[in-house]
Parts: C-alpha cells; structure tokens; sequence
C-alpha cells in the first residue's frame, strides 16, 4: 500500500498533464495535492476526478479573508471531497474559530465526512531578509510556533509549516496535531523558490505527518523513479 505521508503537488493547468502524472505514478503515491494553479484553471473537476482514481486530496487554496467569508468559501469547496482543506493562520484566532465551527456544522447537516482543516503558517519560501522586509519582531520560528497553538486552540486538525519547524510544533502542540511540511527536497536537489527546507527523512524525524513535494518529482526525467527514491527514504523514519 501507498505511504499516505507522501502528498505530490500538481501544479499543472491542464488536466492532461495531471492525468498523466498520476497514471504514471500509479500505486506508488495516493495522495495529492491541488493548488491555485490547477484549481483556477480547471476548477473543481480534477478534485471529484482524483476522488474517482481512489485517491486522496489535499485542497490547498489558503483561504484568506474576514471570517464570514472564509467560513462560507469552505462550506462551499466541502462537497468538493477533499481530505483537506486550508487557511491562513494569519487571518486570527477569530477567523479560524468561525471557520472551524461553521465547516464542522455544515458537513453534519449535509451528512458528510467533515474535510480536516489546517492553517498555513508562514510560507516556506519565506526567508530572513523578506521576513525583515515586513516589519516582523518575531524570529520566523517563533511565530510559527505561535501561529500553530493559536491554530489548535481556534479547533483546526493542524497546521501547515516549514519541516525545519516541525519538532517545534510538535512540542507545543501534541501528538495528534497534523504538521504539512512543504519545503522538502531529497539532498542535492534543486531548492528552488523554498527557503526552508529540509529532506524527506529529516522532515519525518521532525515530527511531520506529511510531506508535500512538487518539483522534485513532477519536474524528473523518471518521476516514478524520482517518487519511488522518496519513498524509500521515507520508509527509514517510521
Ligand atoms: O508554505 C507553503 C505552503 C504551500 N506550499 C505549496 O507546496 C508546494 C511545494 O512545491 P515544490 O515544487 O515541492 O516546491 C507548492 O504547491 C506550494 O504552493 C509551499 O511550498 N509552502
């Protein structure tokens, strides 16, 4: 069975090339993750056409708003199916609560699984020097680690954050907090736009329950090949 740690990204516009990715891939991956890019071009077909292929799906449009609105914008992407969903932690303690709640009281009344809902922290492509630019006082990790307790106590499943936090996190917020560690990239791979990253085995012996990971697979000459090494990585960090 597929390692369900594993979240590929499919940052395509085309359902062709998602369609072949995922055929290509096959069995060896079961979960995915839609983002701004697909979802604004082909909207939510892809996420009912993943469903149908049996697989998992992470909607990944971090939601950013004042609270009512948030909290009807998910109401509204739920009967898409996805596992989970996501939101900007630095949208306040009041905006998650609402949109918390609403989501839950929502999949009740429809009868549905409720989708986990998670909070972005600060984005992995963040480094110091943009981060100084803002104004910030707060070191990066601080506030990520301030950001995750808000997010658990406002009632969300977990929180989405560099694998360079995860141990903190972890720490701070418990056992059975998810911590989504995008930023990962197997050693000697391109880093790209990401800033804080670590590699799979590394993030998973922080503490993240999953990695997601794009380029490195998406963007190989072999990415079966390429998802497979992962994998096996992966295996060494129960
Ligand atoms: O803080 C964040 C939040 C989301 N992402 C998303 O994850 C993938 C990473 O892709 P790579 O190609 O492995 O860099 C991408 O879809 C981002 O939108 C993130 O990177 N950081």
């Amino acid at each position: 069975m597929a390692d369900e740690r594993l979240i590929v990204a499919l940052d395509f516009h085309r359902m062709e090339d998602v369609r072949h990715l995922v055929e290509t891939l096959g069995d060896s991956v079961a979960y995915y993750k839609v983002g701004m890019e697909l979802f604004y071009s082909v909207g939510g077909e892809v996420v009912r056409w993943l469903r149908e292929q049996g697989k998992h799906v992470f909607l990944d449009l971090k939601l950013h708003d004042i609270p009512n609105t948030v909290a009807g914008g998910l109401c509204s992407l739920m009967h898409l199916g996805a596992d989970i969903l996501n939101v900007h932690a630095s949208g306040g303690f009041t905006m998650m609560q609402t949109a918390a709640q609403k989501l839950h009281d929502a999949a009740d009344a429809a009868g549905i699984p409720c989708p986990k809902l998670i909070a972005i922290t600060v984005l992995t492509s963040m480094g110091q020097e943009d981060w100084s630019q803002l104004g910030q006082t707060h070191t990066i990790p601080d506030t990520v680690v301030r950001f995750a307790k808000l997010t658990k106590q406002a009632g969300l499943d977990g929180v989405v954050a560099s694998p360079q936090e995860a141990a903190m996190i972890r720490q701070a917020c418990g056992k059975d907090f998810l911590i989504v560690t995008p930023g990962v990239r197997p050693a000697g791979a391109s880093v790209d736009d990401q800033s804080r990253i670590a590699t799979p085995a590394a993030a998973l012996a922080n503490g993240a329950t999953h990695l997601v990971i794009g380029r490195p697979i998406r963007a190989a000459k072999d990415p079966r090949g390429a998802a497979l090494a992962i994998l096996k990585e992966m295996e060494t960090v129960k």
